[in-house]
C-alpha cells in the first residue's frame, strides 16, 4: 500500500507518517526542507521519540521523500497511491491543491480507478472537504464527475501535541505519548486500507469539535495568556496557578457548549479535560508559547477555535467570560517573527479593534460578544498600561 503525505514537518513525520508506517503503508512524503528531503531518502527510516520519563524511542521505516517542485514526480507519486494525506497547515493547502489536481489528472488518464482517500490531517473544521474545493476548482467537470466514483476526501480530526523539534538529527521528532486520529467513516470508499489506531466515526463533528474547542481553544488561550505574563513555554504557564485556572474554566465555557450541543457525559468531559490540562504541563516536552500561538489571524477567523465556540456559546444561552477575555489577550500578541501576528497589529493599527473584530472575525459592532470582547481588551490594555507606569 503507498501513501503520499504532504509536509515532513512535526506532526507530518511524529504521528501521520508514524501511523501509516506502522499499518504497513509505505510512505512518500512530499516536501520542501532539501536536508529532510535527502536524508528521508538516504535512510528511509527516522526515529520518533515519545516524551515519557523512559523517552521510548521507535523506528519508523519505509520511507522517502521528493521535492514539491518535482511536479512530474510529485503526479506520478499521487498516480499511483492509495492514500494522500496532508499537515502543511490550512492556509497551506491552496498551494499543493494544484499538484495534487495534476497527479489525480495523471492518474484518471492512466484509467486508474483504484479507491483513493485524500485526507487534510490540520486543525480545522472539514479541512479535507476544504482541499478538496480547492483541487476540484482546478479541473473540468468531466475530470470531477470521474474522479467523484474513485477518490473520496474524508474529513478528519488529529491530536497529538508534537513541538519544534530541536535535535541534531533532522529527522527526529520527540511526540507526546498520546494521540487520536479520527476519520469520518462514511467517507471511506471500499477497498480502503485500514490505520490501525484510527477511530473511524459515523459523524465527525462531535469529535473534530470536541478536539478543536478543549484542546486547540485552551492550548491557544493559555499560550496567549502565558505570553501576557512573559512566558515562553506552555509547561511554565501550566505551573502558574492563577493561569492554569484560567484554562480550566475556558475549558469549562467551551465544554459547556459541547455537552449541551453533542450531549457528550459531564464526569467524561471533565476527565477529558483534566487529561488536556495534564499533556500541556507534561514535564518531558518543551512546547512553545510562539508556536502554540502562531498564526493568531487563522486561530481568529470565524471558523476556528475562538469564534466559532464563543459565537455558538452565545447563540446558546452560555455564558463565556474567560473565553471572551482570553480572547482579548489574543489580541494583544506580538510576535515580529510571525507575520500574522505582525499583520494582526497592523490591521488593529489602521481599523482599530472594534473594526478589525468586525471586518476579520466577523462579529458585528451591534452583537453582545463584540461589545464584550471590546471592553476586555481595554481592560487589559489598561491594566498592561498602569503596570509598565508602575515599573
Ligand atoms: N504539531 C502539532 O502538535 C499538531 C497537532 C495536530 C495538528 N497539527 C496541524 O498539523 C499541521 C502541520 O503542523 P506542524 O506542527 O506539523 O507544522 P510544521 O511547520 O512542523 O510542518 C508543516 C510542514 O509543511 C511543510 N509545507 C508547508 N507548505 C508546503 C508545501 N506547499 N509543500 C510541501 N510542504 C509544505 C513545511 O515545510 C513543514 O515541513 C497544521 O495544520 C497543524 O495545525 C499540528
Ligand atoms: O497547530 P495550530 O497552530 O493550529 O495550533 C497549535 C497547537 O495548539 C496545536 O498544534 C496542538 O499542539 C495540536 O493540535 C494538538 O493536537
Amino acid at each position: 500500500m503507498k501513501a503520499v503525505h504532504f509536509g515532513a514537518g512535526n506532526i507530518g513525520r511524529g504521528f501521520i507518517g508514524h501511523m501509516l508506517s506502522a499499518s504497513e503503508y509505505e510512505i512518500c512524503f512530499v516536501a520542501r526542507n532539501k536536508k529532510q528531503i535527502s536524508q528521508l531518502q538516504q535512510r528511509q527510516e527516522y526515529p520518533i521519540t515519545l516524551a515519557n520519563p523512559e523517552q521510548d524511542t521507535t523506528i519508523v521505516s519505509n520511507v522517502t521523500a521528493i521535492n514539491i517542485t518535482e511536479h512530474e514526480r510529485v503526479a506520478e507519486e499521487i498516480a499511483a497511491a492509495d492514500i494522500i494525506t496532508t499537515a502543511v497547515g490550512v492556509s497551506a493547502l491552496k498551494d499543493i491543491a494544484n499538484p495534487i489536481a495534476e497527479g489525480i489528472k495523471l492518474r484518471l488518464m492512466q484509467n486508474k480507478t483504484a479507491p483513493l482517500h485524500i485526507i487534510a490531517c490540520e486543525n480545522a473544521i472539514a479541512g479535507s472537504t476544504r482541499l478538496k474545493k480547492k483541487v476540484y476548482a482546478l479541473l473540468d467537470e468531466e475530470i470531477r464527475e470521474q474522479a467523484d466514483t474513485c477518490i473520496s476526501f474524508p474529513n478528519a480530526a488529529v491530536d497529538r501535541i508534537v513541538p519544534v523539534q530541536n535535535h541534531s538529527d533532522p529527522l527526529q521528532v520527540t511526540v507526546e505519548p498520546f494521540y487520536e486520529w479520527v476519520i469520518h467513516r462514511p467517507a471511506l470508499l471500499p477497498g480502503f486500507h485500514e490505520i490501525k489506531g484510527v477511530h473511524y466515526v459515523d459523524s465527525l463533528e462531535p469529535y473534530i469539535e470536541r478536539k478543536m474547542f478543549t484542546v486547540n481553544t485552551g492550548h491557544c488561550c493559555a499560550a496567549y495568556l502565558g505570553y501576557l505574563e512573559g512566558f515562553k513555554t506552555i509547561r511554565q504557564v501550566m505551573k502558574d496557578p492563577s493561569l492554569r485556572a484560567k484554562v480550566r474554566h475556558v475549558m469549562e465555557e467551551t465544554g459547556a457548549l459541547l455537552m449541551e450541543k453533542h450531549g457528550f457525559d459531564s464526569q467524561k468531559h471533565d476527565k477529558y479535560m483534566n487529561a488536556i490540562l495534564e499533556r500541556f504541563a507534561n514535564p518531558n516536552l518543551t512546547d512553545k508559547v510562539s508556536r502554540v500561538g502562531r498564526s493568531p489571524l487563522r486561530k481568529l477567523s470565524p471558523n476556528d477555535r475562538l469564534v466559532r465556540p464563543v459565537m455558538q456559546a452565545s447563540e446558546a444561552g452560555i455564558e463565556t467570560p474567560h473565553l471572551i477575555s482570553a480572547m482579548a489577550a489574543v489580541l494583544m500578541f506580538r510576535d515580529e517573527r510571525d507575520p500574522e501576528a505582525v499583520k494582526m497589529q497592523n490591521m488593529i493599527s489602521e481599523k482599530g479593534v472594534s473594526g478589525f473584530i468586525s471586518d476579520h472575525m466577523d462579529i458585528p459592532a451591534n452583537h453582545i460578544v463584540h461589545q464584550k470582547l471590546l471592553a476586555s481588551y481595554e481592560t487589559l490594555q489598561a491594566s498592561v498600561r498602569s503596570e509598565v507606569l508602575s515599573n
